[in-house]
């Protein structure tokens, strides 16, 4: 990890990629069972060993094209150097824990002392009953008395690997999601005390997530982000996203960047259509993968702002075609359907991550193997597609834009 601050610009959905967020999926995933996966938004149990391979596979792949990787767990433990930072988000992280007081300080004091890289594992792959009493000394706890070998001191975040979620780069800042399931909701904690104190961000303008009001209920979450251009950014109404949050986070872009245009996609309220990029997402200046499904529901507003943030118009849009070619200024958009428009492909695929696609450049994108119906779709729409395999990888319901985070993509509308 390079100590000097880095650049942090998106523009867009599919200007060449170059830095990019990724978590290696680690033991924080050997946490998963039948009896606390649904709960943990997983629907099955992963070999976790073959989903490193495919994560690593995935990362080389995004190298060899010339982007640069960067590790959140690093970030993580490299921040936790600090004792300042370390304790106060120590304090946070206990405090959701909803540990007693004793337990809390006891706890506290060992993690205080731990190594950085061993404590960023522990806050990652979280810490059992019978993994913390090796390390605890007595104290008189009602929750310790009270709680199974196995359950978590300090819960696992097994989501941590999809990291386009729990923040959404846009131009030179950051979105920090509130996210909407207690399962996830450590990730965006961990990623403000990175962007807040770890030098590489220094500078990074943050837009959302960090003022008072920036928590429960008004959730966002990063899926449903999506960088259109340098003016327009389009946010899911969604299973994640609140409409109210999507309006005041328009506002914060409009004060701090040249985002003035929202369009907020009201999506299915579903886990398959969790996030917006699970049912659309930009392939190239002028296509979209888009999720055949989706229209039937879909309506979509153009939210207007001024450069102080203020809400000038909300206008609907009857269709998501016209909506994009007025936005963009272009007489022409190309719709490639998932699973090549046939309703049964187009259902499995989606469900499988089939239109969740990851842009290298303009035209050029990553996506699963075994969305075989959607990738072919792709190609004959001239797309050029990079197949990883991901039958690890996609049992937490995810792929290739979900498990990446673009800090910094060249600017296409210069
Ligand atoms: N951007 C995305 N579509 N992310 C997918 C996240 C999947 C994750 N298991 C969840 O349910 O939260």
């Amino acid at each position: 990890m390079k100590e000097k601050s880095a650049a942090f610009s998106v523009t867009s959905e599919i200007g060449r990629l170059k830095r990019v967020m990724l978590h290696r999926p680690g033991r924080e995933l050997e946490r998963l069972t039948i009896d606390n996966k649904d709960n943990l938004l997983f629907d099955d149990i992963l070999w976790v060993e073959e989903a490193q391979k495919e994560h690593d596979a995935f990362a080389d792949l995004l190298r060899d094209n010339g982007v640069e990787v960067v590790y959140f767990k690093n970030c993580l433990s490299h921040i936790l150097k600090d004792e300042n930072i370390r304790k106060s988000l120590l304090e946070d992280v206990i405090a959701l824990e909803a540990l007693d007081i004793p337990l809390s300080m006891a706890l506290l004091s060992e993690l205080m002392a731990m190594p950085s890289d061993e404590l960023a594992e522990i806050l990652i792959a979280g810490l059992t009953k019978k993994e913390a009493l090796q390390i605890l000394s007595p104290c008189t706890s009602l929750v310790l008395n009270s709680i199974g070998d196995y359950d978590f001191l300090i819960r696992p975040v097994p989501n941590l690997y999809f990291q386009r979620d729990p923040y959404s780069f846009v131009q030179d800042g950051v979105v920090v999601s509130v996210m909407n399931f207690e399962a996830r909701k450590k990730e965006p904690l961990y990623a403000k005390y990175i962007f807040e104190n770890h030098p590489y961000f220094k500078g990074l303008k943050i837009f959302y997530g960090t003022q008072s009001r920036d928590t429960y209920p008004y959730h966002i979450e990063g899926g449903d982000v999506l960088v259109l251009s340098d003016k327009v950014v389009a946010i899911g109404i969604s299973q994640r996203t609140s409409a109210g949050t999507v309006q005041i986070v328009g506002s914060r872009l409009a004060r701090s960047s040249s985002v003035k245009t929202i369009l907020a996609f009201d999506i299915p309220k579903t886990r398959a259509a969790m996030h917006l990029d699970t049912v659309f997402t930009m392939v190239d200046r002028d296509a979209f993968t888009v999720y055949p499904g989706l229209s039937e529901t879909l309506r979509i507003w153009e939210l207007n702002y001024e450069e102080d943030g203020t809400l000038t118009s909300i206008k609907e849009h009857s269709s998501l075609k016209e909506c994009i070619k007025k936005v963009f200024d272009i007489s022409n958009v190309r719709f490639i359907e998932t699973g090549g428009g046939d309703p049964i492909a187009a259902a499995r695929d989606q469900w499988n991550d089939g239109t969740n696609t990851l842009a290298l450049e303009p035209g050029v994108v990553v996506t699963y193997r075994r969305n075989v119906a959607s990738n072919r779709a792709l190609r004959e729409n001239g797309i050029k597609v990079f197949e990883i395999k991901g039958a690890e990888l996609g049992r937490g319901r995810g792929g290739p834009r979900c498990m990446s985070m673009p800090i910094c993509r060249e600017n296409i509308h210069k």
